[in-house]
């Protein structure tokens, strides 16, 4: 009784439509088919015999062109409406199209008010302008090329986790610790008081979490939000971020930490070159022209390593340049990272061996005499500064025991003293800012535009 049924006409997908000219002229060798076109038009231009209409459905930058008689034009059909077309989809005579859908019936689902929509038609918006509009601004080409390609850079993250044998972990975002100087916390009140009888905040980082199961799993990772509540307005904060987090037991070379991440960086981003080359090419066309076949000549090349000791002497014989005057001892400002970063080739740098009085206590120390460093790293990209973190951890008893007593947080660590008691293991681990990684690749300037709703201080829109 099934096979009676009428068959509904094939919904044509504006990602399908990057069909290369060969498949493009199989489909238009075959009798064309009733198909039905979805999504919200870019635009509409009616001539005396025939009406166009681009429709996109978010799947892709590529339109789904429909040619139709105007007659089946109405006033409601306008840039921003949302429409259902059904007719054949056809080879399309025109030099830029693969396939066109000539129409037979257009309903506009839901129709636009156009002059008080605030994305104009053919009109390249600066981000800062659609930043102002967090409900409406994936329907502009930019940001929704940006979003798919966040999709893509996430999928590939979780693949290459995956296949390198790691075991996924979603780490808590409320907890009771705070991740020992990670960042600004933002505590968490009820009502209600003392719903967890604790101080509860919103986690800074999934790392300590992540070292427990890593002393069970040996290989784990995650990717959540993250919450620091850092009162600046820069271009490279969020109150609210994707951080990608993974930890490795059974490990005692700072080496082998910085190989995963370069491995992680080359690989997600060759992944997405491969999987959205139009949406990336948007950036480098228009947002970051200076960008265009950097990314390219980067991954064919190793990253470089020099010490924290080398990179001050670096800073030092530059020291004239520098707002904060480079110190051993200092912290590395943004101006400091981003000279290295020049200095040392415009290409990813690693920075080890941090001093031991800078870092948190989680750091190995490297027991090096009257410089006294801890086996950390920080990955510096060109343009934006630090975009990952990592360290061996410290994993034996007397050296972690005696640090928290120091500072006065043995009490609050006992659990973290027992990873060391049963069965601790050398392991070290990293984080990467996913909002970071997404501006140094497609070249954003302002982390606000990575991300589809950006909270920052002084502004919670939506
Ligand atoms: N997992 C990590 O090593 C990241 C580190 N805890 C940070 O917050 O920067």
């Amino acid at each position: 009784a099934y096979d009676d049924q009428v068959q509904l006409p094939k919904r044509v997908v504006c990602s399908e439509l990057e069909l290369s000219g060969r498949d493009a002229a199989a489909a238009a060798s075959t009798a064309p088919e009733p198909a039905c076109g979805c999504g919200w038009v870019r635009s509409v231009r009616s001539q005396k015999e025939v009406l166009f209409l681009h429709i996109n459905d978010g799947s892709s930058l590529e339109n789904l062109q429909v040619v139709a008689d105007p007659s089946l034009g109405t006033r409601d059909l306008t840039f921003g409406s949302a429409v259902e077309v059904q007719g054949k989809l056809v080879k399309s005579p025109h030099r830029m199209q693969n396939m066109e859908l000539k129409a037979e019936t257009i309903r506009v689902v839901g129709p636009c008010d156009t002059w008080a929509f605030p994305l104009k038609m053919k009109e390249r918006h600066p981000l800062e302008y659609v930043r102002q509009f967090p409900h409406l601004r994936c329907r502009n080409n930019t940001l929704s090329s940006l979003l798919r390609v966040r999709s893509e850079a996430t999928a590939a993250i979780h693949s290459f986790f995956k296949e390198s044998g790691y075991v996924h972990i979603h780490t808590p975002i409320i907890t009771s610790n705070d991740c020992e100087g990670a960042g600004e916390l933002f505590q968490i009140e009820v009502k209600k008081n003392h719903f967890f009888d604790v101080p509860a905040f919103l986690t800074v980082s999934g790392q300590l979490h992540l070292e427990v199961m890593a002393g069970a799993f040996t290989h784990v990772f995650t990717f959540g939000p993250t919450f620091r509540a850092e009162n600046s307005q820069s271009r490279r904060h969020l109150a609210e971020f994707y951080m990608v987090e993974a930890e490795l037991s059974f490990t005692e070379s700072l080496q082998d930490i910085m190989q995963v991440m370069e491995d992680l960086f080359k690989t997600a981003t060759s992944t997405v070159l491969s999987k959205c080359p139009h949406d990336v090419e948007l950036f480098h066309k228009y947002i970051a022209p200076a960008q265009k076949g950097r990314l390219e000549q980067m991954l064919k090349k190793r990253f470089v390593t020099i010490t924290y000791s080398e990179a001050v002497e670096i800073l030092k014989q530059a020291s004239q340049a520098f707002t904060f005057k480079p110190e051993w001892g200092c912290d590395l400002q943004t101006e400091h990272e981003k000279y290295l970063v020049k200095h040392c080739g415009e290409v990813p740098l690693f920075v080890i061996n941090y001093p031991y009085d800078l870092k948190p206590f989680y750091m190995r120390d490297n027991e090096d005499g009257p410089q006294h460093t801890v086996a950390a790293v920080d990955l510096l990209v060109p343009g934006i500064g630090e975009l990952c973190g990592g360290s061996l951890r410290e994993e034996r008893l007397p050296f972690i025991e005696s640090r928290l007593q120091r500072l006065g947080l043995a009490d609050a660590y006992q659990w973290y003293l027992d990873l060391r008691k049963f069965g601790s293991v050398p392991h070290g681990g990293f984080g990467m800012g996913f909002e970071r990684y997404l501006q140094y690749i497609l070249g954003v300037d302002n982390i606000k535009d990575v991300i589809p709703f950006p909270r920052f201080s002084h502004s919670c829109l939506l």
